[in-house]
């Protein structure tokens, strides 16, 4: 499942060092440290707040660090936000879309901004809209699309100018299961000639089927990371993940919530 870098691509596609964001005096992310392998399909998981938005955000230059390093296609980008922007493809949580483009529109405004010739955005857009099952939409508003239909033409618009790194943030929540499968193909397909995706999710069985690399966060720390083999230790990703992160199952059976669901009273 995973694939040799292109030549001249770095063997890490992503290195991150010590980076640490605090909100009010409190740490999102703890000091991180985390290695993509170039080709990879990397996971990265952790509860509600664990940091992983907070990560993707500072990784792919969108929201500037307190301390620490980050380096894409060996590129730092904070201090070398064009070469490595360039080289960075981005779906990020709660997507804003400029919601009075049509989809098509959309994505040409996207190949002007990463000044692609016109032939080739026209090209790769038709494709891209074709395969994820677009092409009847493209000329409705976005505004007028429906949360899974965002999420692809989000997905669409950041492989346009084909990074070798991509960055998704839940990209299968709220799409349907016909369309979950086909974005899932154009990734394998997109890693599997070298390029590097790294998505966040909450759903272990997807990331177990589809990821070569996970890491996990809770509390702002990696509390483990490396290949999927490695982090599952001989068992599946959720019992794993469970005994990483801890059950909030078990702290409801100690008598909190008692009072749910006692309706006969
Ligand atoms: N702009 C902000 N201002 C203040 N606190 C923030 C901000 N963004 C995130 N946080 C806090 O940082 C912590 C990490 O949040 P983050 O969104 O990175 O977690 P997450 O792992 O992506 O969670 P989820 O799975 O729920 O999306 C949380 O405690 C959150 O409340």
């Amino acid at each position: 499942m995973h694939h040799p870098p292109p030549d001249g691509m770095p063997l890490a596609a992503v290195d991150v060092r010590q980076l640490r964001k605090e909100f009010d005096s409190k740490a999102a992310v703890d000091g991180i440290d985390l290695t993509v392998p170039a080709g990879s399909f990397y996971g990265l998981v952790g509860p509600n707040g664990a940091g992983k938005t907070t990560s993707l955000s500072m990784i792919t230059g969108l929201l500037r660090p307190d301390s620490g390093t980050v380096t894409v296609a060996g590129h730092d980008v904070w201090r070398d936000p064009y070469e490595a922007k360039h080289r960075i493809g981005i779906l990020p949580d709660g997507l804003r879309l400029f919601e009075r483009l049509n989809g098509r529109e959309l994505l040409r405004y996207t190949g002007r901004l990463r000044q692609l010739p016109a032939h080739q955005t026209e090209e790769r857009a038709e494709e891209l809209l074709e395969v994820l099952g677009l092409t009847e939409a493209a000329g409705k508003m976005v505004v007028d699309y429906s949360t899974g239909m965002r999420k692809k033409i989000g997905l669409a618009a950041a492989l346009l100018h084909n990074p070798p790194v991509l960055f998704l943030d839940e990209p299968f929540e709220s799409v349907d299961p016909v369309s979950a499968e086909t974005i899932r193909e154009v990734l394998r397909q997109y890693t599997g000639t070298g390029s590097t995706v790294i998505f966040s999710s909450h759903v272990m069985e997807l990331v177990s089927a589809l990821c070569s690399h996970v890491a996990v966060m809770a509390a702002g720390r990696v509390v483990a990371d490396g290949t999927l083999d490695e982090v599952r230790a001989g068992r599946t990703l959720g019992e794993r993940f469970m005994e990483l992160v801890g059950s909030p199952a078990s702290k409801a059976k100690g008598g909190s919530l008692a009072w749910l669901g006692s309706s006969s009273g």
